[in-house]
């Protein structure tokens, strides 16, 4: 992908070299192109943990000092810089009682960190578009475009993207995956094709709840359809989200979700019968869950061409008020058969785990999976 100053350096595209050493703030960081490029391979082995572990050691009294809010916060700004250089700061607040921070159990990422036997990011297949300035969803050659249109058959007005012209999601489209312009591409930084990847933009903040423990506030109005983040962790196969599921069911909580598309399982045919979706484990404190949710969760592919390997993105699915708390159904589409998404393997099994659901919505189921 070019710059957005157009593409010095980038003469003929993929091939050459374009590396830059300064970073700019304002925008991503440096990217190699062709021969340089690579899958960014983050294994979840190799997950840092040392902050985590300083302050778990430290005695109860200095891990309830409040300049440990301080580092908490820190520590979120730290990990996602890289990946959202323009992302305001997480604050992290508790007006209910006196735990100064969500448990430092994570290390809060907004990347996928491969468990053992997940690929690598399937880099090979990807194709990138030779667009030049910002991608046309009317065109008829952009490589990106007609992929994402190969999702659209029966969908005649449909725009191109999955994007408006303000980079807002088009919510009649929700439930389709996005195919978004990848670091292959030559198309620049302000192409409208390009949201996820430029990370969240909106303000929002870590509030603890009276009832559902800690969850994600908006600061400010967010109007519907805008990116909000990933839902990042471990990527794990199906075998160690079911292991995994089984330990949070006896914690009741659980972090765990199936990458479990209606598109994936439709794509695997009658071949599918052994498929086994990839579980997220998140390592965040998440959004919490409504019945009645002003968010969704859609797949989102970037560097990454296993259909089997989408980003988890979350985004606004209706206008947000100041303070509201940002949140989305852990049982996936209302329409798809409340099948859940949430709990990972297991969430199905005779263990299953079941707490009270305190979305507070007038349509609330009474139940959640743990
Ligand atoms: C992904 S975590 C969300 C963050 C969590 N609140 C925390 O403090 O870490 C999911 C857990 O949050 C709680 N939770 C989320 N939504 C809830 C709801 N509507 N009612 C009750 N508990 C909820 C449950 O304990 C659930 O297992």
């Amino acid at each position: 992908m070019s710059s957005g100053s157009g593409s010095e350096g980038l003469a003929s595209g993929v091939g050459q070299i374009h590396l830059s050493t300064e970073r700019d703030w304002n925008h991503r960081p440096p990217i190699a192109y062709g021969k340089e490029f690579g899958p960014i391979h983050l294994l979840a082995e190799n997950l840092p943990h040392d902050l985590e572990d300083l302050v778990n050691a430290l005695p109860e009294w200095q891990r309830n000092m409040p300049v440990v809010r301080l580092a908490f916060e820190s520590a979120i700004s730290e990990n996602t810089v890289d990946d959202e250089p323009d992302a305001p700061p997480i604050e992290v607040r508790n007006d209910v009682d006196d735990e100064i921070t969500p448990p430092w159990e994570f290390h809060y990422s907004n990347r996928m960190w491969h468990g053992k036997g997940v690929p690598p990011p399937d880099v090979k297949n990807l194709r990138g578009c030779d667009c030049v300035g910002a991608c046309n969803p009317k065109s008829l050659t952009c490589a990106c475009v007609k992929r994402q249109r190969k999702f659209f058959k029966d969908e005649p007005g449909f725009s191109g993207f999955m994007y408006d012209e303000k980079g807002r999601l088009h919510l009649e489209y929700a439930g389709y995956p996005i195919f978004e312009c990848n670091d292959l591409c030559q198309c620049t930084d302000d192409c409208r094709n390009r949201v996820a990847q430029l990370g969240r933009k909106c303000m929002v903040d870590i509030v603890k709840t009276p009832n559902k423990g800690w969850g994600i506030f908006a600061r400010h109005k967010i109007v519907k359809g805008t990116y909000v983040g990933i839902y990042a962790g471990e990527l794990l196969k199906d075998d160690e989200g079911e292991e995994r599921g089984k330990i949070y069911n006896q914690f009741g909580r659980t972090y765990l979700f199936d990458i479990d598309f209606w598109y994936i399982r439709k794509a695997k045919g009658k071949h599918g019968a052994d498929w086994q979706p990839y579980t997220v484990d998140a390592y965040h404190a998440g959004n919490n869950h409504s019945c009645d949710p002003n968010c969704l969760i859609n797949a989102c592919y970037i560097n990454e061409a296993n259909i089997d390997k989408p980003l988890m993105t979350l985004f606004t699915q209706r206008d947000i008020n100041e303070n509201e708390e940002l949140t989305f159904s852990y049982y996936g589409d209302p329409d798809d058969d409340a099948v859940p998404v949430a709990a990972g393997a297991g969430s199905s099994g005779a263990d299953s785990v079941y707490r009270r659901c305190e979305c507070g919505a007038p349509k609330c189921r009474g139940r959640l999976f743990n």
